[in-house]
């Protein structure tokens, strides 16, 4: 079933793009997409763990620990069973440089989240490989160059700084789903082009959140009342609410990202197909929301467990003398840049990324067979002494000039990824959280309610696991 809808996406793009391509030729290049996961890894130190489930209970419940004691016992290249998958737990920047620059085209993304993700997001530019990938990689730039991002920032900012205006004065504020709601009327806005509040909007969010919940259920069929049939019909709501859209956009005036992808060309002047702008569309949505909404949780929890820390950011807002900001402003907060990346090291949003191999290679010194999965974990690496000077220790300053502890390799902060399939969205995140940060703090100054539980949560979505309860004080 997965393959049968990447294959109509996959037969659409040539028929849309109206390219000449040898579709045999294709076919073979892409015969690794047909092939089951390879299980066959008894070579190889480590341990699946119970059947099917494999060690996803343990790594629910510790991530972290479930993995320093795979790397300690078996070293860092193991077997491992998670999440339904058996493949590889790969840990060490080494290694993931050798797989994101993947210089002999040996690592699938498409098929290291076919498991995961392909339900409700095949055909997505992180389920892209190769010459594809790069192709609708390129079109979708425009979207996040300048002038776009200096679209958003207008449109962002008056709304971020209206809604948290509106948060002061309450004793037990909880962080988490406020922000997550902030952050999807800015999405609705500068996403889509809609307006964040009122019936349709909610909609759409209903539709999205579903979407999100139905990729977690643990049975992947259409039965009534199961999470997955919701997600099913909520992705065929967004479809149609984004196919009554295109026509329009392919035409109108509008500073959003759906209007970008409807009325960007290729090199020879061909547009993105509809299903393509929906798949595109629908997938920044899903990648953007959950991941700022994380990163912005675990900013606040660092620097409420900070005081001097979260000080030292307002000063620096302070400094700018500022009541709005504007895009320039964005290089004059260097210390606010380094808190975000300084919480994603400790917390970072994509805490395992996943590859597949195409064909045999060799990693660290062990044959890995064709069609392995990979599982990589910065949430491990981002941790480790060997790279990061008293790792445990939130210190946005290690990101600094003076110290750039994040160029020890260029593979020991993966906070965005990296490679080809680094995030496209990095510096829309960055300014957002920015523009997030300079209005919050410069309205509030905040610290934990008494009954605050500091636990965090890994799965599914890193974060304070009671929701950040929070005393707002005005300023
Ligand atoms: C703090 C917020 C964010 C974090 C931590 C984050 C993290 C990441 C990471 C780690 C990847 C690489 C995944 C992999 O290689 O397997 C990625 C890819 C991606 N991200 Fe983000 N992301 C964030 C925000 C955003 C935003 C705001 C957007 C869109 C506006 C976005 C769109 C994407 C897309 C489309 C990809 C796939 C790129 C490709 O395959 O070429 N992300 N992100």
């Amino acid at each position: 079933m997965v393959f049968a809808a990447w294959k109509t996406h996959w037969t659409n793009a040539i028929v849309d793009n109206n390219k000449v391509i040898n579709v045999e030729q294709t076919a073979d290049k892409n015969a690794y997409q047909l092939e089951p996961d390879n299980t066959d890894l008894g070579h190889i130190p480590g341990e699946f763990g119970l059947p099917i489930v494999g060690k996803t209970l343990s790594i629910v419940k510790d991530f972290y620990g479930t993995i320093d004691q795979h790397y300690k016992k078996f070293g860092p290249i193991s077997r491992i069973g998670f999440g339904g998958t058996r493949g590889l737990l790969v840990v060490g920047p080494e290694y993931y440089k050798q797989i994101y620059i993947d210089t002999e085209k040996n690592f699938s993304s498409r098929m290291g989240y076919n498991n995961s993700l392909a339900h409700f997001y095949g055909g997505s530019l992180l389920l892209q490989d190769g010459d594809e990938h790069r192709f609708q990689r390129r079109i979708m730039q425009t979207a996040f160059k300048t002038p776009a991002m200096k679209g958003y920032l207008k449109v962002m900012s008056p709304l971020i700084k209206s809604t948290t205006d509106q948060w002061g004065g309450i004793n037990n504020f909880h962080f988490f789903p406020e922000v997550k709601s902030l952050l999807l009327d800015v999405a609705c806005r500068t996403f889509i082009g809609i307006e964040g509040q009122g019936p349709v909007a909610e909609k759409v969010n209903k539709a999205f959140l579903d979407v999100g919940d139905g990729l977690m259920g643990l049975i992947k069929r259409e039965i009534p009342g199961t999470k997955f049939a919701r997600g099913k019909a909520g992705e065929r709501y967004l479809s149609d609410f984004f196919d009554s859209l295109i026509p329009d956009r392919r035409t109108a005036e509008g500073n959003d990202m759906l209007t970008y992808f409807c009325q960007e060309p290729d090199a020879d002047g061909n547009l993105f197909s509809n299903d393509e702008v929906r798949r595109h569309i629908s997938f920044l949505l899903f990648a953007a929301h959950d991941t700022t909404t994380s990163a912005l949780s675990h900013v606040l929890y660092e620097i409420g467990k900070s005081p001097q820390w979260q000080q030292r950011l307002r000063d620096e807002i302070l400094s700018l003398d500022k009541d709005d900001i504007e895009y320039d402003d964005l290089d004059k907060l260097p210390l606010v840049d380094q808190a975000v990346k300084e919480a994603l090291r400790m917390h970072p949003s994509v805490m395992m990324m996943q590859r597949r191999t195409i064909r045999e290679t060799d990693i660290g010194g062990y044959r890995v067979p064709a069609n392995t999965v990979l599982m990589i974990a910065p949430m491990y690496s981002h941790m480790m002494p060997e790279w990061w000077d008293e790792p445990e220790t939130f210190d946005p300053d290690r990101f600094g000039d003076e110290r750039k502890e994040h160029k020890r390799h260029s593979f020991n902060y993966m906070g965005f990824g990296g490679g080809g399939h680094k995030c496209i969205g990095m510096h829309f995140a960055l300014m957002q959280t920015k523009v997030f940060l300079f209005h919050f703090l410069k309205s509030y100054r905040f610290k934990f309610t008494e009954n605050f539980n500091p636990a965090l949560q890994s799965i599914p979505l890193p974060k304070p696991a009671d929701d950040l309860p929070l005393i707002l004080e005005r300023l």
